[in-house]
């Protein structure tokens, strides 16, 4: 297997607040092989985002941060901005949710791309730029006959295409794709999760692709990582995941997916939990329906459940819960004791 390209390790990102800190992401730990796509899942709030951005160094000024994030043997974390800035584009790039926010309306789209370029290749000359930026644009559909054109004069799906183009012309080894389709119908949708999903093959970029669309891990990801209140609570294969899920979170979210097979819509019980002061030991433990009385306790360790994939669950450790405490939790208790 091919070393990582990024490894994340222990990243802890936090934000500061009156009531105290928002543990955003809280002891994650992360690998991303070259060329293949890792889908981020997870109800909103749980800290996505907030992991994405770290995963390139773009955390809002006041973010608290520890643990490493791994690139080519230096902890990006730890860069000086400068450093930083001039890695974001050619080495780690970024695709946002709103296109429209982030394309210049006064600027042809021609000059977006030669913009890019101009900074981040400078050795190559006009011709061989604008050759690129083509060839960007043809690999997502986009006609070459449309370059000199303003970004109003596209279509959403169109203009989200031609993000994706120019966060990829630069050819960056470690993509983080934010949302990328969520504003869009589903036929775009699929169509750029397609033309994603090729491009990478092409370029060896790893991408990782934050979604609330378990469909679209399904059918675009290689690997998925399953994220509960800041931390990742399962991760492995895509396939095995979203047929098999064995964390009781995973299995509850993918319950809660629609999907052309769903007969009755099941949604989790209770809400996810205050960043601030989430629920002592496993965080899942009030709204899970196998909880036991360890997991209201003790932290849950990390077992590898098959290769490559691994759960955050005493589900998948019974033998070393202390006798007694595999006894089911019983909800009344915690009600009672969230009551007091
Ligand atoms: N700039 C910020 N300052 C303070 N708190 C923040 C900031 N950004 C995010 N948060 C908080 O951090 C937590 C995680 O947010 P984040 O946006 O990373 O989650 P998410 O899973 O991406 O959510 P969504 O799916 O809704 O985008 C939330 O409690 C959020 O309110």
């Amino acid at each position: 297997m091919a070393d990582p390209v990024l490894s994340l390790r222990d990243l802890r990102i936090w934000y500061g607040a009156e009531r105290g800190a928002v543990r955003a992401v809280d002891g994650v730990s992360l690998d991303l092989l070259p060329g293949e796509t890792v889908g981020l899942v997870g109800e909103s709030g749980c800290g996505k985002s907030t992991l994405g951005r770290g995963v390139i160094g773009l955390l809002p000024a006041g973010a608290g941060h520890a643990g490493e994030v791994n690139y080519k043997g230096q902890n990006i974390l730890e860069l000086k901005p400068k450093r930083l800035r001039a890695m974001r584009g050619p080495e780690l790039g970024m695709i946002f949710q709103e296109p429209m926010t982030r394309l210049n309306p006064l600027m042809k789209i021609s000059d977006h791309f030669e913009e890019v370029l101009k900074i981040h290749e400078p050795k190559l000359s006009r011709k061989e730029a604008r050759n690129r930026a083509m060839e960007a644009l043809r690999g997502m559909g986009i006609p070459p006959t449309r370059y000199k054109q303003y970004p109003h004069e596209f279509s959403g799906g169109m203009r989200q295409r031609i993000m994706i183009a120019l966060a990829l012309v630069l050819r960056p080894a470690v993509v983080v794709a934010d949302e990328p389709t969520t504003a869009l119908d589903v036929l775009v949708e699929a169509q750029i999760i397609r033309i994603l999903a090729d491009l990478r093959r092409n370029f060896d970029t790893a991408l990782l692709l934050i979604t609330h669309n378990l469909g679209i891990v399904a059918e675009a990801c290689d690997r998925v990582a399953v994220m509960y209140a800041g931390r990742v609570v399962e991760q492995g294969p895509a396939y095995d995941i979203t047929t098999k899920p064995s964390h009781p979170y995973s299995r509850e979210l993918l319950r809660s997916t629609i999907s052309l097979s769903t007969t009755e819509l099941h949604s989790i019980p209770g809400a996810p939990p205050d960043l601030v002061s989430p629920p002592p030991a496993c965080r899942f433990h009030p709204r899970c329906p196998d909880a036991m009385q360890i997991c209201a306790q003790q932290w849950p360790t990390t077992v590898a459940t098959s290769p490559g994939r691994r759960s955050e669950c005493w589900l998948h450790s019974k033998d070393q819960i202390p006798k007694g405490l595999d006894a089911p939790l019983e909800r009344e208790a915690l009600a009672a004791a969230e009551e007091a």
